[in-house]
């Protein structure tokens, strides 16, 4: 499932990877929630992914949470050019870990890459804070294509080696990671 603020480029993302094209052009905003199919080649397996593209907007929320518990994965997007939507991952760290799967596979993606001279977010602050939150991260472009593939494939290989292991206990847990204002809890990596 793709998560992020209005705009930062979540179906552009999704358009790239499924069909290897740039939706340039006027912005239409999701509404509520689409999908979108793709089979990958993991490691001589096929893997078909089912891709939900939600709404950044607010007004769309409850719709969206809707969705979260059954994501086996996220793909958490901020846009390199708006500070807003970096300064809001925070608040979807906490949404995440409100309404999806406590061992959900998380990457934190940084979109817009190829707006250099617009870009306001460095790629060390968006390391940093993946660093902060033990998460995955990339920079894209669904513009040029610059990791797409690569962040799709990851999370593809993660979910395949899942499938595969006898369940035990989650190793990954968001819960480990989240800081949250008035529960004293400050944010630390196991
Ligand atoms: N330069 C550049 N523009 C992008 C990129 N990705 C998306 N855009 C532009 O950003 C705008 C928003 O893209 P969308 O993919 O619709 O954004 P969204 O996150 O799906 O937005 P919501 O549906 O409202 O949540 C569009 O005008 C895109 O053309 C990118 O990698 N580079």
């Amino acid at each position: 499932m793709l998560v992020g603020d209005s705009g930062v480029g979540k179906t552009c993302l999704l358009v790239r990877f499924k069909d290897g094209a740039f939706l340039a052009g006027t912005f239409i905003s999701t509404v509520g929630i689409d999908f979108r199919n793709k089979v990958l080649d993991v490691d001589g397996m096929k893997v078909k992914l089912q891709i939900w593209d939600t709404a950044g907007q607010e007004r769309f929320r409850s719709v969206t949470h809707a969705y979260y518990r059954d994501a086996h994965a996220l793909l958490l997007l901020y846009d390199v050019t708006n500070k807003a939507s970096f300064d809001n991952i925070q608040a979807w760290l906490t949404e995440i870990q409100d309404y999806a799967q406590q061992d959900v596979v998380l990457m934190l993606l940084g979109n817009k890459v190829d707006s250099a001279q617009e870009r306001v977010v460095k790629r060390e602050d968006g390391e940093k804070l993946a660093k902060e939150y033990g998460l995955p991260f990339m920079e894209t472009s669904a513009k040029t294509g610059l990791n797409v593939d690569l962040a799709f494939t990851a999370v593809a290989k993660e979910l395949k080696q899942r499938s595969m292991k006898v369940p035990s206990e989650p190793r990954f847990r968001l819960h480990d990671y989240i800081k949250r204002e008035g529960r004293g809890a400050s944010c630390c990596r196991p």
